[in-house]
């Protein structure tokens, strides 16, 4: 449905975004997860039709966002990070000339707009002007407008930002009941957005998209899958060459903050390989190896490791993903 090949934006000599290339399914939620300044906004601004890219092309329902821009607005709802209300105007009628200047005829447009005011759970306020509404409302009016002629696809620039934590809530579960009759792709700073709203996620940084994939894979992929905190009696440096040695284990370090010895104690995580389980032969190796065995306790990383790896380390981890995304298609 949407479809990103090879993008990429220059403003003067700052380069926003390069060659960027992802895809949204129908009927699915991406999250296009960045740090401030990554180039999200770009991004969805040139989805949305509203800046000409420097290279490459952007099709909606196969639809060049460039070449027939018409067509695309026909078949977008465009939530800016700002959205564009007219204050003085009741919910009601703003939505009327939404749906004026978006095409739909006189005699459906009634219908339409009760539609958008139910959808986004607006009854109580269409008489009430926007200027006298929260902030969550005039967010779920700038949706309202976004899907008032009913577009296939959802282009959302940080719909949550600036909202308070029950106002968020809201909008979240709003956005999740547009998915499967729409597809979306929604920009966020904000980690748990993706994990509770989002299908699949593309991480951008500086500009690039250093990981594509759902947020539970990638968790799995880039830490190989589940891990174990282990404190142990013993000196550190042999247990790790003891679990170094045992199969199924990727990486053994120890546990930052943990350092220090404390009656001769061991703080260590490791991290299994992708699809195994060696917990059991962790425990064996190690009280053979005449280690006392403490604590052992099964964790698993989270979204945020994965985005702080991603982001902070500047690492493109892009080929990694694919790869195994192939290996995976290819079983
Ligand atoms: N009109 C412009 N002129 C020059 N540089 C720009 C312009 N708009 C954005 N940039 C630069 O392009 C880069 C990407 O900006 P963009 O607004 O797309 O990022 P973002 O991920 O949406 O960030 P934020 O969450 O802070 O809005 C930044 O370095 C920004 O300073």
């Amino acid at each position: 449905m949407i479809e990103v090949d090879h993008l990429s934006k220059t403003y003067g000599s700052t380069s926003a975004i390069t060659d960027v290339t992802f895809s949204v399914e129908p009927g699915e939620i991406l999250g296009f997860l960045g740090p401030n300044g990554a180039g999200k906004t770009t991004t969805m601004r040139i989805l949305a039709g509203y800046l000409p890219a420097t290279n490459g092309t952007a099709k909606i329902a196969g639809f060049d966002v460039h070449e027939n821009s018409l067509a695309v607005r026909q078949r977008i709802g465009y939530l800016p990070e700002t959205p564009p209300l007219y204050p003085e105007m009741t919910v009601e009628g703003f939505l009327h000339f939404v749906a004026r200047i978006k095409g739909i005829s006189a005699g459906d447009r009634a219908n339409k707009v009760t539609a958008a005011i139910e959808r986004c759970n607006l009854q109580d306020k269409r008489r009430v002007i926007i200027r006298k509404l929260s902030k969550g409302y005039r967010q779920r009016v700038g949706i309202a407008q976004a899907i008032v002629h009913d577009p296939p696809a959802i282009i959302m620039d940080e719909p949550t930002v600036g909202l308070d934590p029950r106002q968020i809530i809201e909008v979240r579960n709003l956005i999740k009941s547009l998915a499967g009759t729409h597809t979306i792709i929604l920009s966020t700073h904000i980690l748990p957005e993706v994990s509770m709203t989002c299908n699949r996620v593309a991480i951008i940084n500086r500009g690039k998209i250093v990981a594509t994939n759902t947020p539970e894979n990638l968790m799995t992929q880039l830490t190989g899958g589940s891990g174990y905190e282990i404190e142990i009696t013993g000196e550190t440096n042999l247990a790790k060459q003891v679990l170094q040695n045992v199969a199924g284990v990727n990486l053994v370090e120890s546990i930052p903050g943990n350092n220090l010895p404390r009656d001769n104690r061991a703080y260590l995580r490791v991290i299994s390989q992708l699809g195994s389980e060696p917990g059991k032969d962790i425990a064996i190796a190690l009280v053979r190896a005449g280690f006392g065995l403490h604590e052992m306790r099964r964790v698993s990383a989270t979204l945020e490791d994965v985005f702080l790896q991603l982001t902070t380390e500047e690492k493109n981890l892009q080929t990694e993903v694919n790869s195994a995304e192939n290996e995976g298609e290819a079983a």
